[in-house]
């Protein structure tokens, strides 16, 4: 039960995106809102909801079981879900809005930022504003990507292409395509084989190239639906093409840079010498506003 089911305190919420990746953003410093699937699919709701591709929880580490031992080097906890309510351990656009949230109410200044998630702690950077009335970049540290190898292949209907498994705490398959309109309407999942390749499911992008280190995707994320863009996929993408593009920082021993366009912004991406991806972008907040309690509603009994 939360304190809004008890009319005691109504339970805030803002809106935000990072090139427009938008999430319900609900302040939660206690943990005692104990959000559960259905409750998250129906604040992510674009029509009987708030509406967003995803839910940002800003809990303080030491009130979350899955944080805890973390407190001591990140204050807060990104609790993520995805817009049908499942749980991801990364958000790479939600980690920007998240440093942004915190920013504005005042928890964060600008400068550096430890945040924990389920995929460890990531490090940000906001930058000062830069006066567009964005508030500034934002830069994160989204840690090492990994390439477990293996031959993938997405399938769209009766069109298969071949693909790059990529973990950036959370599961990619990327492919590179003639045209971004090659992978049609998006509206269901694409197929993944093998499937046992993901477990759990994944993100697929669909990459085309526009230039020297300059790609623009498309992405259908696991438990979102096709998105205007994805961080962790963009970062996903960035090693791919690189990969491809013959260019690995750790063996040269100079980091590489990638832009990468998606249909709702532009995202910088740099893989570090040590094998570290920094990935830089907006993160905006448009709306705050208090959730009704019949939103949250009752939930069923067990
Ligand atoms: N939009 C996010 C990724 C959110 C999680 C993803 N849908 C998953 O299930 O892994 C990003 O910006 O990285």
């Amino acid at each position: 039960m939360t304190d809004a089911h008890h009319g005691t305190a109504p339970t805030v919420f803002l809106k935000g995106h990072g090139t427009e990746n938008d999430f319900v953003i609900i302040p939660d410093p206690d943990g005692r809102l104990d959000l559960s699937a259905a409750q998250a699919a129906r604040l992510c709701d674009r029509r009987a909801g708030i509406g967003g591709d995803g839910l940002l929880r800003v809990v303080r580490s030491a009130a979350h079981p899955e944080a805890a031992a973390l407190a001591d080097r990140a204050e807060w906890f990104m609790d993520y879900r995805n817009s049908d309510g499942s749980i991801a351990e990364m958000c790479g656009n939600g980690v920007r809005v998240f440093a942004r949230y915190l920013q504005r109410a005042g928890l964060a200044g600008a400068g550096d930022l430890a945040v924990a998630t389920r995929a460890g702690i990531r490090e940000v950077h906001i930058a000062k504003d830069g006066h567009d009335g964005t508030g500034g970049e934002i830069t994160v540290d989204m840690g090492p990507a990994t390439l477990p190898g293996g031959d993938v292949t997405v399938i769209v209907g009766a069109r298969t292409w071949p693909a790059v498994n990529v973990n950036m705490g959370n599961p990619h398959a990327v492919a590179f395509v003639d045209d971004l309109d090659d992978a049609g309407a998006l509206l269901r999942a694409p197929g993944v084989a093998p499937a046992e390749t993901y477990p759990t499911g994944t993100n697929v992008e669909f990459v085309v190239d526009r230039g020297p280190r300059h790609v623009a995707m498309r992405v259908h994320e696991r438990g979102s639906g096709e998105t205007r863009s994805c961080g962790t996929g963009a970062c996903a993408v960035m090693v791919a093409a690189a990969r491809r593009d013959g260019l690995d920082p750790a063996r040269t021993g100079h980091p590489v840079t990638y832009t990468v366009d998606l249909p709702g912004g532009r995202l910088v991406v740099t893989e570090r010498t040590d094998g570290r991806i920094e990935m830089t972008g907006p993160a905006v907040i448009v709306a705050e506003g208090v959730i009704e309690p019949a939103l949250l509603g009752a939930e069923p009994a067990p």
